[in-house]
């Protein structure tokens, strides 16, 4: 147990920051997505990169630009685009207007006359190859998964030619870095995405960040590459984390920041759940699951390469930059530079004791909700579930690329929640065909799935059954149910009608309530505020 640990003192952890001052200036890697770009490309200067270069070595990775959403943004766009030059249709306006997009952008945004004019024709050099590319696809008759990365790569390339622009504009050192072409066309792409390709881009990337003068600010295009089997198909939308967080191992950066238009991650969607609090710290399974569950703060692949380097992830508000944000780190390692985590307890007794009061920890961390829910009920034809048949139900769905989120499965029958898209619904129609064929299969529209998630809810016994009370109280009727596979968390399939009732009301019973307090269960919130109360 933690007594035996060797403890961290308040002096120990003086002369980690001494030695600190004596290194040359660590990197801080900032991703910006896409509507930060578009809406507040000034703040991002003016307020985020000016002030962490004063200190820091900083490098920045940018997504496609976004003047409203991202479902309106470039690459969405650009997929659209791609999506009609397939079907033999006119793509052209839709070129257009995202050329017009950013060359209107760049006179509004940039004063410089010399800068401005040579942003607008890399501008119109980028588009222009991505009219060449479609219209070659368009007579072949198809997109590849490489022709379409291709085209995806267009969105971050004018938004990283932009922000190097505006940096420059504003009396910042600033490199465009274009990593579309930086996997060679000979690299061994049969392991797919596996740990020595990622290894391999990281040490790209650290190479090409530290070969910079120290006062210059390179601009990653969060786009990295044709990647095994696409980039699209890989890895997915929000792509732009993952090559910020590669980005970070390749330098070793002291901090991985993910600036976002929210103050960090908080108990619920603050858009929903009005009493929602911000959280100093989760771990990194806790933002997985979040963000799979529907709270889509990071993307799920970023935490494990950043985590294996001990390097945190901070999420924080390009509309707030000053506010503290939510770091993602576990609770149970040393970060970069401190050889052992400190004590738990040890850290805790040095704070005052108005802040433990205000700290006392909650046996969840947060609910989230994740919305187009399809439930198919399957009752086999035959007598006994063998496992012939799921493996027979799990290679259709994979077939029509449909991905199951919750299963149960009770004698001849079994209940699959999955997230249907617009785009995916031939696919679900195709598929529900030839389950058909299996036995009886029934599907419920409008679903939403929510999940209960955190850490410590394992230690928490009757947690599930007071989120299945809560609904019950509230007249809810739960479709299905799953806890046990993933302790950290605990959801049940709900009409979708009744979403925001459901997240208020267990928000307002578990989350917002005091459930006992455990000083050990945070190491990482008292580690942080460790240093903060020093
Ligand atoms: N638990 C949560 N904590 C913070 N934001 C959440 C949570 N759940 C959902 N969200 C929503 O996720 C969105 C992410 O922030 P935003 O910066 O707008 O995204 P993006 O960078 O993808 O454009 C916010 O609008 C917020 O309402
Ligand atoms: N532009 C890409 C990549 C990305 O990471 O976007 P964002 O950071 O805005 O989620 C997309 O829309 O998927």
């Amino acid at each position: 147990m933690a007594e035996s640990s060797p403890t961290l003192s308040a002096t120990s952890y003086n002369s980690v920051l001494d030695l600190k001052q004596l290194l040359p200036p660590g990197w801080i890697i900032q991703k910006f997505g896409g509507t930060s770009v578009g809406k507040f490309p000034e703040n991002i200067v003016e307020n985020v990169v000016k002030q962490y270069a004063l200190q820091n070595r900083v490098a920045v990775v940018c997504s496609a630009r976004s003047s409203n959403t991202k479902s309106e943004g470039t690459t969405s766009r650009l997929l659209k685009a791609a999506d009609l030059a397939s079907q033999n249709a006119e793509f052209r306006p839709l070129l257009e207007v995202i050329e017009k997009d950013h060359t209107d952008n760049a006179r509004s945004k940039i004063s410089d006359p010399q800068l401005q004019a040579q942003l607008i024709q890399q501008s119109s050099k980028e588009v222009a190859r991505a009219q060449e590319l479609l219209h070659a696809s368009q007579v072949i008759g198809e997109i590849s998964p490489r022709t379409l990365d291709s085209i995806m790569s267009v969105g971050e390339k004018l938004s990283c030619l932009f922000m190097a622009a505006l940096m420059n504009d504003r009396g910042l050192k600033a490199t465009y870095v274009d990593l579309s072409d930086i996997i060679p066309l000979d690299y061994d792409v049969s392991k797919g995405l596996d740990d020595k390709f990622y290894q391999f881009l990281a040490t790209k990337f650290g190479e090409i960040a530290s070969a910079m003068d120290s006062d210059v600010i390179p601009v990653f295009t969060g786009y990295f590459g044709v990647v095994p089997g696409g980039l699209l198909n890989g890895v997915g939308r929000g792509y732009t984390d993952l090559c910020a967080a590669l980005v970070a191992v390749g330098v070793q950066a002291d901090e991985l920041q993910i600036w976002k238009e929210v103050d960090g991650i908080f108990t619920a969607d603050p858009r929903k759940v009005p009493n929602a609090r911000l959280l100093d710290s989760v771990t990194p399974d806790e933002a997985a699951e979040l963000t799979y569950y529907g709270s889509e703060v990071i993307h799920p692949f970023t935490m494990e390469q950043v985590i294996k380097a001990k390097i945190p992830i901070r999420i924080k508000n390009v509309e707030n930059p000053t506010g503290n944000g939510t770091i993602i780190y576990p609770d149970n390692i040393g970060r970069r530079g401190e050889a052992t985590p400190p004590h738990p307890p040890a850290a805790y007794e040095s704070l005052p004791s108005s802040y433990i009061q205000s700290q006392k920890r909650r046996s969840a961390t947060a609910i989230t909700a994740k919305q187009d829910i399809a439930v198919i009920n399957v009752h086999s034809n035959k007598k006994t579930l063998s496992h012939g048949f799921l493996a027979h139900l799990f290679t259709t769905l994979d077939r029509y690329r449909l991905v199951v989120d919750l299963i149960s499965t009770s004698e001849v029958h079994v209940s699959m929640a999955m997230q249907i898209q617009p785009d995916q619904e031939v696919s679900l129609k195709e598929a529900l065909k030839e389950l058909r064929k299996m036995g009886t299969v029934d599907v419920t529209r409008q679903m939403t799935i929510v999940s209960l998630v955190g850490k410590q809810m394992v230690n928490f016994i009757g947690i599930a059954g007071n989120m299945f009370k809560v609904l019950a109280d509230e007249r809810i009727n739960i479709e299905m149910i799953s806890q046990g596979a993933n302790e950290i968390n605990i959801s049940a399939v709900i009409n979708a009608k009744d979403t925001i009732r459901a997240l208020q009301s267990i928000h307002a019973k578990l989350l917002e309530g005091s459930f006992g307090f455990n000083p050990e269960e945070s190491a990482t919130d008292i580690r942080l505020s460790a240093l903060r109360f020093q």
